[in-house]
């Protein structure tokens, strides 16, 4: 299987004010087809810049990184990817479907290619009939939903995901997390994704990876034994539980949460 996305020790330092600042060190990793890969780890270990180094909005000091066996920065110009933030960032004075049409107006689709993407993504994150509303009109769980909408709308088949659900109720998230397993299994999208949580790392993902800061590095990466079609119950099951000891273990050893 040829990776989708492969790092060798990639090392990224910021200069600032204060000193350097070693955002990553050494972070090696495979990515495979169709992977759900979570990063999680305390402030500060990397997460953020690590997903943006992939998506070529930062550049490694250290290190060789492919991503559809391109340079970053050539995989985003070809749009290998899309990227959904932890805001939903829409803009107000536009319906769902006119934020959802604008990436795909500044890339030069036309008008039918659009209104039929439009129409396939809004039904994918279940929000079919929600296109002529404004963002104020729905909730904050459905504002994120069109925002990931907007993202699949050109069917890159990489999709990064930089803590979408962090600023969303519990409750709220739950639904969301079983809406993205289902999106993922639908679509074969090979999915990168940001999380503070065990709960929602372990329960998404096929691969979690432990990061740890000062400098950023990964200290674990924990290959899930989990089948793909995961009802929210398997949270209480005795191997989710287990798993989820072992990302804790993981984050300990980086003295992530002590
Ligand atoms: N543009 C920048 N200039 C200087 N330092 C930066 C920059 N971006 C990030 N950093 C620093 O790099 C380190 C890693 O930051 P990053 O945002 O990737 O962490 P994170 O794990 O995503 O944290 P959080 O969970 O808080 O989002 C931090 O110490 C951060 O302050």
């Amino acid at each position: 299987m040829t990776p989708v996305i492969t790092a060798r020790d990639i090392s990224l330092t910021f200069t600032t004010a204060d000193g350097p600042v070693h955002a990553l060190k050494d972070v090696s990793l495979t990515i495979n087809p169709g992977d759900f890969v979570s990063f999680i780890g305390p402030s500060g270990c990397g997460k953020t810049t690590f997903l943006r180094t992939i998506a070529a909005l930062e550049t490694p000091t250290g290190g060789t990184l492919s991503v559809n066996g391109m340079t970053p920065d050539a995989a985003r110009k070809a749009r290998a990817y899309g990227y959904v933030f932890q805001a939903p960032g829409l803009y107000p004075w536009r319906t769902i479907a006119g934020n959802i049409s604008l990436p795909l107006e500044i890339m030069g689709f036309s008008r039918a290619d659009r209104a039929q993407r439009i129409r396939r993504v809004l039904d994918l994150v279940d929000l079919t009939g929600f296109g002529s509303k404004y963002p104020w009109q729905l909730s904050g769980g459905m504002q994120q939903r069109a925002s990931i909408a907007r993202a699949l709308a050109f069917d890159a088949d990489i999709l990064l995901m930089d803590e979408p659900f962090g600023a969303l109720d519990e409750i709220v998230r739950d639904r969301l997390n079983e809406a993205l397993l289902d999106l993922w299994k639908k679509t074969g999208k090979t999915i990168g994704f940001v999380t503070h949580s065990i709960p929602e790392a372990v329960y998404l993902s096929t691969r979690i990876v432990v990061m740890s800061p000062r400098p950023g590095r990964i200290t674990r990466v924990i290959d899930s034994p989990l089948p793909r079609d995961r009802p929210l119950e398997i949270r209480d099951t005795p191997e989710f539980i287990a798993l989820a000891q072992q990302v804790r273990e993981g984050l300990r050893e980086g003295h992530g949460y002590d």
